[in-house]
């Protein structure tokens, strides 16, 4: 039956059924169940079409909580029971759910029927049994997946998630030819062998080398348009993109006019994608004589930006000022933590890369995914650890690299052609990166067993029963084996501008000029600032960061470290909420409250917040900051793309579906050389470990299939 036909035959509706259903949903909002906003889209597609089934309103609300909770989409088959697993809901609201389903469909095809009943739904499913797409009609909601495995989206969802797959697929698959010999030469230049590995751990005598998956990433970059490249922490992604700028350099007819750019989503990252980028190439440079300039090459890339004002943003607009009708004018764009990338900017940034431009994306598929909806990394390393190579791809790398891989039982897609998964952490040869994979693997034994060992004062942690007082003195003095703490960074303040000029007599003739002096001790105190943090899991309670902050702040001024005399204060560490371009201050970036230079030489109470990307200081006026938290203590989430000597990863007392290995693995993994844990309630590491975030999304099953 034609879909019109279809919709004009339905059946009329008990209008009691639905007033019942919206005034249930409503009441759950106000239970704060659901929000209001999830609510409110249920009411608007009643009135938009008051024949909608009470089924479409219940998927619609539920859609609405889905995605404020970072999924894409509803997977329609959750809605088969009552959706408690998916809500997590209390038990209260579990008797609820269940009344209410007692009227909503048995099956799936119940379901699908009632929202391909509703004119507010456009109908996309991408099977060959579901018929034809309807035209579009601009509909709010569209009902994609498969018949089999139907989603429900909210259009500009499903429209980002298309871009997103169509421009991945089309990049991935346009290969470029590649001189192969000519490759294989600079590749075994800029890649050592790789040590000898037994195959077995216990047979050395069987060994074989180690496979280097560096340098295929090299190599896969200089065919297409996109390469995607996970590891974990210290894996060298970002020494593996540097050794592809230089390969790319050599390679290219015209190098000089080949123009690269950096990005990464916050700018404490881009700033130390550009540092580590800088170092890498340094280190190369003895390996490829003179054959390479790499100090020009370095000097031409320009400072690495945040995604977004690379993209130009535009004040009160969601809009770029860089879109398909205006690329980005680039050959090359390395982009680094790209789990912190969201759907909707993944979409916006491959909209703007120009057809011929190389687009390398770098990050760690097994961390949090982005705080807004999508998990783009972990959709697109889906396959990643399984190395879905085809023939053709193995012969080139093989050709290019010297590495020759075995053949995969399942087919690849052309994304899993231009994938790579660096899989040697260099910097955790500790226990620290031992933690990390078993956290990774959900080992909650061994990881406890790692932790409750103390191994060499690296990972520790806290004795029960844990009181927040425990926090409060690891801020002040660390715990013995790791000293950093708030500390540090309180006495470099305390010592002020001038320390090392009393110190230094040739600084003190005068070699240093006061605003040198004074831009000195700024970094200093901010270097000695990202020694130590407070990472916590929550935002609320006495282990959330809001209490956190307060204890700590109270117990450093009753140390006299700090005088918190009214909101702004020297020493208050501050993290930006909100993106301010004329500011030049970002989301996420977190700085430090000093007396400016002046202040400092005048003994005037001039209060600037300084920020520190690589080497370069950054400051601004406090009077014009409007959107700052206080960050003695931060959420995991925001300090994605950070690193610091000591962290202090802090668990809530209540666990629930936020507390999941990806949070736990993303605070341990920000700790460069000192891990304290804090679990206020025994066995709740081990819970989070057991719990996986699974976003819906249609990501994967649109790139593997390549639609
Ligand atoms: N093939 C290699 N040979 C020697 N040193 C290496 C190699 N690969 C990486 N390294 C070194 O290991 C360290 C970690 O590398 P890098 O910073 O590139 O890792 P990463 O994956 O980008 O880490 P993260 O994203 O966690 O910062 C660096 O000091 C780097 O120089």
């Amino acid at each position: 039956m034609p879909d019109g036909a279809r919709r004009h035959a339905r059946a009329p509706l008990a209008r009691h059924a639905m007033t019942d259903t919206l005034h249930t949903l409503h009441a759950w909002a106000d239970q704060g169940w659901l929000r209001r906003l999830d609510s409110a889209l249920a009411a608007f597609v009643q009135q938009q079409d008051p024949q909608a089934a009470p089924a479409v309103l219940v998927a619609s609300a539920l859609l609405a909580q889905m995605e404020g909770r970072g999924h894409s989409c509803l997977p329609l088959a959750k809605l088969v029971q009552p959706a408690a697993a998916l809500l997590g809901w209390p038990d209260l609201a579990q008797l609820e759910l269940q009344a209410l389903w007692s009227s909503l469909p048995a099956g799936l095809d119940g379901w699908v029927q009632a929202l391909q009943d509703c004119r507010l739904v456009r109908q996309a499913l991408t099977d060959e049994a579901a018929g034809q797409d309807e035209p579009d009609l601009g509909q709010p909601l569209v009902l994609g997946g498969t018949r089999a495995a139907p989603l429900l989206y909210m259009r500009r969802y499903w429209v980002y998630e298309q871009q997103v797959a169509s421009a991945i697929t089309e990049r991935a698959a346009r290969l470029q030819p590649v001189d192969r010999a000519l490759a294989r030469q600079w590749l075994d230049r800029m890649f050592t062998p790789q040590p000898i590995e037994p195959i077995e751990p216990t047979d050395p005598s069987q060994a074989e080398p180690r496979t280097d998956w560096q340098k295929i990433a090299c190599a896969l970059a200089l065919r297409s348009g996109l390469t995607v490249i996970t590891g974990g922490p210290g894996t060298g992604k970002t020494y593996t993109a540097a050794r592809l700028l230089a390969l790319l350099l050599a390679m290219s007819p015209d190098a000089s006019r080949l123009k690269v750019a950096l990005a990464a989503p916050t700018g404490k990252a881009a700033a130390r994608l550009r540092q580590s980028i800088d170092q890498s190439l340094g280190s190369l440079q003895p390996s490829l004589g003179h054959t390479l300039d790499l100090q020009t090459l370095t000097t031409r890339i320009g400072k690495a930006s945040t995604v977004h004002s690379l993209l130009g943003m535009q004040m009160g607009s969601r809009q770029f000022r860089h879109d398909a009708r205006h690329p980005l004018d680039l050959d090359l764009l390395i982009v680094d933590e790209t789990s912190m990338i969201h759907l909707e900017m993944m979409a916006a940034l491959l909209q703007a890369m120009p057809p011929h431009a190389r687009l390398v994306l770098l990050g760690d598929k097994d961390q949090l995914a982005s705080v807004e909806a999508g998990s783009v990394l972990g959709d697109l390393c889906a396959h990643a650890a399984q190395v879905r190579y085809d023939a053709a791809t193995r012969d080139y790398l093989l050709e290019a690299t010297g590495e020759a891989l075995p053949a995969s039982s399942a087919r690849g897609s052309a994304l899993d052609q231009q994938t790579v998964m660096l899989r040697h952490s260099r910097r955790f040869g500790t226990t620290i990166g031992a933690l990390a994979r078993e956290v990774n693997a959900g080992q909650a034994g061994p990881a406890m067993q790692l932790l409750r060992q103390n191994h060499d004062g690296l990972v520790w942690l806290a004795p029960q029963p844990a009181s927040p007082e425990i926090l409060l003195q690891l801020a002040l003095q660390g715990r013995p084996g790791a000293s950093a703490s708030y500390s540090d960074y309180l006495l470099t303040i305390q010592a002020g501008p001038n320390q090392l000029q009393a110190q230094d007599p040739t600084q003190a003739a005068g070699q240093e000029s006061p605003e040198q002096a004074h831009a000195d001790w700024v970094k200093r105190v901010l270097i000695a600032f990202d020694r130590f943090r407070i990472l916590c899991a929550v935002h609320e309670g006495e282990w959330g960061d809001r209490a956190l902050n307060q204890g700590v702040q109270r117990a450093l001024a009753a140390r006299r470290l700090i005088r918190p005399e009214g909101e702004w204060f020297i020493g208050r560490p501050v993290m930006v909420t909100r993106n301010d371009k004329a500011l030049g201050i970002f989301n996420g970036d977190v700085g430090i409250v000093l007396p400016s230079a002046s202040a400092s030489s005048s003994g005037s109470k001039s209060l600037r917040a300084y920020f520190l990307d690589g080497e370069q200081l950054r400051s601004v006026a406090v009077s014009r900051l409007a959107h700052v938290e206080t960050a003695f203590a931060m959420t995991i989430h925001k300090s994605q793309g950070s690193e610091f000597a000591h962290t202090v990863v802090v668990l809530p007392e209540v666990g629930g579906e936020i507390i999941t290995r990806e949070l736990v693995y993303t605070g341990i993994t920000r700790a460069r050389e000192f891990l304290s844990i804090v679990e206020p309630r025994p066995g709740l590491l081990g819970e989070a470990i057991g719990r996986q975030v699974q976003r819906a999304s249609g990501l994967e099953f649109r790139t593997s299939k390549g639609i």
